[in-house]
């Protein structure tokens, strides 16, 4: 046996306790995959264009050519996985990697043609490849249960990323935009417990807080969490009482890539509500459920959809909201061509709210159609905070890849330091959604559509688009690859456009489910 065969196997390991944990397939004729953990099917579960999928997706939306598709999910990177967890990782996708103990769930799409860099070594796995008809390009997603493999953290989008292809090791852990949201503002008053406050006393600082929010859950340097500790940490965040006797007669409204979203009746106040169950234990990565409480409780707009209480129940956080009946904006934008009046309408609502979280230097991270919910009256707030990040003086901008690819901001992309205007990208995107009923490159893999927005020209409106040149302009004002260059919420909403906006009860309310026939 030559030398350099001797050296790749003790450098490799050879793989113990072996399980067969997952077994995916792909059927063609479907564009379909069977088998994956709902994770992995957020992210690749839409291979086709709409109208391939047959209409048995409970999420999905009904295209303009009558086909449906379930609805593309937020993803966050895997950043704030530390060398101690990875350590302990037993199940690795190529790229990436899924603890099913901790449940530290990142994604990797690892672009082969392009030379990306796989980064894990791989002694023995099962392999899911998935090769598109017609494209140069191979994903593939590995797993293997070694814990003696040698592994190296790997950005989704490695190839795509000078900054992690520049660095073998991947990941800069020292880097302090690698942070989960931080603390706010440091305050020493301990938690307590309240659900109603809007003061900055509700911005939690437990020990245990802390120790999450600056890297025990995730981010750099200690011991992560155990499911208990990290369970007691969100105890303290929450209220104590069991929500279970106050509400009744829950019904399925919606399901995201955190939990499920119930309705129900809520007996003491005598209203419906909406409640909010993400298990603690499914999360992509958990602290961020800190970040749907704490900026939700903190920060209250007329449209930003309002929090009641949250809890915790058994393994599972629920937040109890108020209940938006007229569902999605991408609802409407899938059944309906709207008027530019109802599009500025729906922007002047939306961009208030992004002018005080950008105020507050919070930026949202996900805004697309889907976190965009309508009351009965036209109302639109803004949702799913769950992916939101502070910034500060100290962490002016962040790093983290987080949102939903087709929305995403070039510069986050491309993993650039990125600010609040990486809203204002995706608020256009949302613009060509009520234009076009979909986002740009929506029938493209997530990862060639993310190509596409780093590489291609800022998207536009489709040349036949029936649009004015109001419109026109306001998303060439947004669509800069040059974030520094892009209109803010603030300037956006004194934007000429902004002038064809009416009451929303009068021209968004008659668009609803609700009212159609
Ligand atoms: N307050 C509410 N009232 C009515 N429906 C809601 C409410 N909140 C959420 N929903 C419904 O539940 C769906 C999922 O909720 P949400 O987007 O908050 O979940 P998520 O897991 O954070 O999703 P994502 O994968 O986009 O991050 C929404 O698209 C919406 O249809």
């Amino acid at each position: 046996m030559s030398m350099r065969r001797r050296l790749k196997k003790s450098e490799i390991g050879t793989p113990t306790d072996f399980q067969h944990r997952i077994h995916a397939g792909f059927d063609p004729n479907t564009g379909q995959y069977s088998g994956l953990p709902k994770q992995w099917q957020a992210i690749l579960g839409r291979p086709l264009p709409r109208a391939a999928f047959p209409p048995q997706h409970p999420t999905g939306t009904l295209s303009s050519n009558g086909g449906t598709m379930p609805r593309p999910r937020a993803m966050v990177d895997p950043s704030c996985i530390t060398p101690m967890q990875m350590a302990t990782i037993k199940t690795v996708v190529r790229g990436d990697r899924f603890d099913p103990q901790t449940n530290n769930m990142a994604f990797a799409l690892t672009s082969l043609s392009s030379g990306g860099g796989g980064g894990v070594s791989v002694a023995r796995s099962n392999s899911l490849r998935m090769l598109q008809p017609g494209q140069q390009q191979q994903l593939s997603l590995r797993l293997t249960d070694s814990p003696s493999i040698v592994q190296q953290p790997v950005s989704p989008y490695g190839p795509l990323s000078p900054l992690i292809s520049s660095s073998a090791r991947g990941y800069p852990f020292n880097d302090p935009n690698y942070a989960p949201l931080p603390l706010r503002k440091e305050c020493s008053t301990p938690v307590t417990g309240s659900s109603t406050a809007t003061s900055s006393s509700s911005t939690v600082s437990s020990p245990a807080h802390h120790h999450l929010m600056n890297g025990g859950a995730g981010g750099r340097g200690s011991q992560p969490l155990s499911h208990e500790e990290f369970r007691h940490a969100l105890s303290l965040l929450v209220d104590p009482s069991d929500p279970r006797a106050d509400l009744e007669a829950f019904e399925q409204v919606g399901e995201g890539s955190t939990g499920v979203v119930m309705s129900a009746y809520q007996v003491s106040a005598r209203r419906r509500v909406a409640v909010k169950k993400m298990n603690i234990r499914k999360q992509q990565r958990r602290e961020l459920m800190f970040n749907e409480v704490a900026i939700m409780r903190e920060f209250s707009h007329p449209h930003i959809v309002r929090l009641f209480s949250s809890h915790l129940v058994a393994d599972e956080l629920w937040l109890v909201m108020e209940y938006m009946e007229g569902g999605s904006l991408t609802d409407v934008v899938t059944h309906s061509r709207m008027t530019e009046p109802q599009m500025a309408t729906v922007c002047v609502q939306v961009l208030s709210a992004l002018a005080y979280l950008h105020a507050n230097n919070v930026i949202h991270r996900d805004l697309k159609s889907d976190s965009i919910l309508l009351a009965r009256d036209g109302t639109c707030k803004v949702s799913d905070l769950g992916f939101c990040g502070q910034l500060s003086e100290e962490l002016p901008k962040r790093r983290s890849l987080v949102g939903t690819p087709y929305w995403t901001a070039v510069e986050v992309i491309s993993r650039q330091p990125y600010d609040t205007s990486a809203d204002m990208w995706s608020f256009g995107i949302m613009l060509i959604e009520m234009v076009e009923g979909e986002p740009p490159y929506f029938n493209e893999q997530p990862l060639e559509a993310m190509k596409r927005i780093r590489d291609g020209p800022p998207p536009a409106f489709a040349p036949s688009a029936n649009v004015s040149p109001d419109l026109r302009a306001l998303l060439a004002s947004l669509l800069h690859h040059d974030a520094g260059c892009r209109a803010t919420a603030a300037a956006t909403l004194r934007h000429p456009f902004m002038a064809k906006a009416g009451a929303p009860a009068q021209l968004l309310a008659p668009l609803l489910a609700s009212a159609r026939p």
